[in-house]
């Protein structure tokens, strides 16, 4: 099958994060096997913040990720199933069970000014025989030459792919521009994109980046994915189709898997909100809007206050803790005032 371009769908991983970790067997099951039957070529599952993510710290899960890993494996017949990793969440003990599972993509995920902590997890993907992807997450924070040399030492490590990530749904078309130009140009392995709706332009930055000549790029299919979502799979899908740009997915079963299987399991409508607009606005990390709104809660104080806060203080993954600081701060200085 010709495909131009490589989708990966990240539902049922980025996913995670906007249904509090709460996927079961069944989902997985009924999800994964009709996007394999729409031709989608590489799916994500584990926990929205990677293997090893269920915890107080990220949010619990449902059920055991290496069991919707499994659930996956086993229905799908030509879809790869990639798992997601954030060294310092998640061990090489995970991947390896996650590869026992029958998982074949292992995407290793740093902060986009750490990529040297993904040498060994890129490592070790590659010597139990998984595909290793390089995924460099909240870019917007960092100058292209500063990616550029962080997306270089992903690809020494072994990246077989190396991924620009906008995690905050913060980059502006012309920066995704910038960016995957120059990793383009430079690098001689495949250029990812994976966005963030946040600020509406998660279609039109993907294909700015496919443009720009990125051949691998993610989609969350009904948007269900951190903050506003991701790129809308079968929008993009249809788009593409309408620019003669091959996905080798079919546009049709695309918009049914969306409408009657993943639709029921949202808790709501993904749309952007006040709170998912300001995470692009402020450049935010997409993952906080739920923590953010359940702290918000707790300490009665205004979410979108958190939000801006976060922004300021220029929070990063693997911080979440901030946010509650943040909201008994704000509580204080409320009962003071
Ligand atoms: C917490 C991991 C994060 O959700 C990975 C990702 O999809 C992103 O940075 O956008
Ligand atoms: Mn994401």
């Amino acid at each position: 099958m010709k495909r131009d371009v490589w989708i990966t769908e990240v539902a049922l991983r980025d996913g995670s994060h906007a249904i509090s970790h709460q996927f079961t067997v069944d989902q997985v099951r009924k999800v994964a096997k009709a996007l394999d039957d729409a031709d989608v070529p590489v799916i994500e599952v584990s926990h929205g913040d990677g293997l090893g993510g269920s915890s107080l710290q990220y949010g619990l899960s449902h059920t055991n990720e290496m069991d919707l890993i499994s659930a996956a494996t086993e229905v799908v017949t030509k879809a790869k199933i990639v798992v997601l990793l954030l060294p310092g969440i998640g061990t090489v003990q995970h991947l390896k069970e996650a590869a026992s599972r029958g998982a074949k993509v292992a995407r290793i995920a740093t902060h986009v000014t750490e990529a040297d902590v993904s040498k060994q997890h890129i490592s070790f993907a590659k010597e139990l025989g998984l595909e290793a992807v390089g995924f460099l997450m909240m870019s917007h924070m960092a100058p292209t030459e500063k990616l550029l040399e962080q997306a270089s030492l992903m690809e020494s490590y072994g990246a077989d792919v190396v991924y620009v990530v906008d995690s905050a749904g913060a980059l502006l078309p012309h920066q995704v521009k910038e960016r995957v130009h120059c990793l383009r140009n430079s690098l001689d392995v495949p250029i990812g994109f994976h966005a963030h709706n946040n600020l509406s332009l998660a279609v039109a930055n993907s294909l700015v980046a496919i443009e720009q000549g990125a051949t691998r790029i993610d989609g969350s299919i009904r948007c269900l994915g951190a903050g506003a979502g991701n790129t809308q799979t079968e929008v993009l899908v249809s788009v593409l189709d309408r620019l003669n740009i091959q996905t080798g997915i079919d546009v049709y079963k695309m918009m049914d898997v969306a409408e009657e299987i993943v639709a029921p399991i949202l808790q709501k409508p993904q749309e952007i909100t006040r709170e998912g607009l300001l995470l692009g606005y402020a450049g935010v990390y997409s993952s906080f809007l739920v923590h953010a709104n359940k702290a918000a809660k707790q300490f009665k104080v205004d979410a979108k206050d958190i939000l801006i806060e976060l922004g300021k203080r220029k929070v990063v993954g693997g911080q979440e803790d901030m946010i509650v600081d943040i909201a008994a701060e704000m509580a204080k200085k409320t009962v003071k005032a």
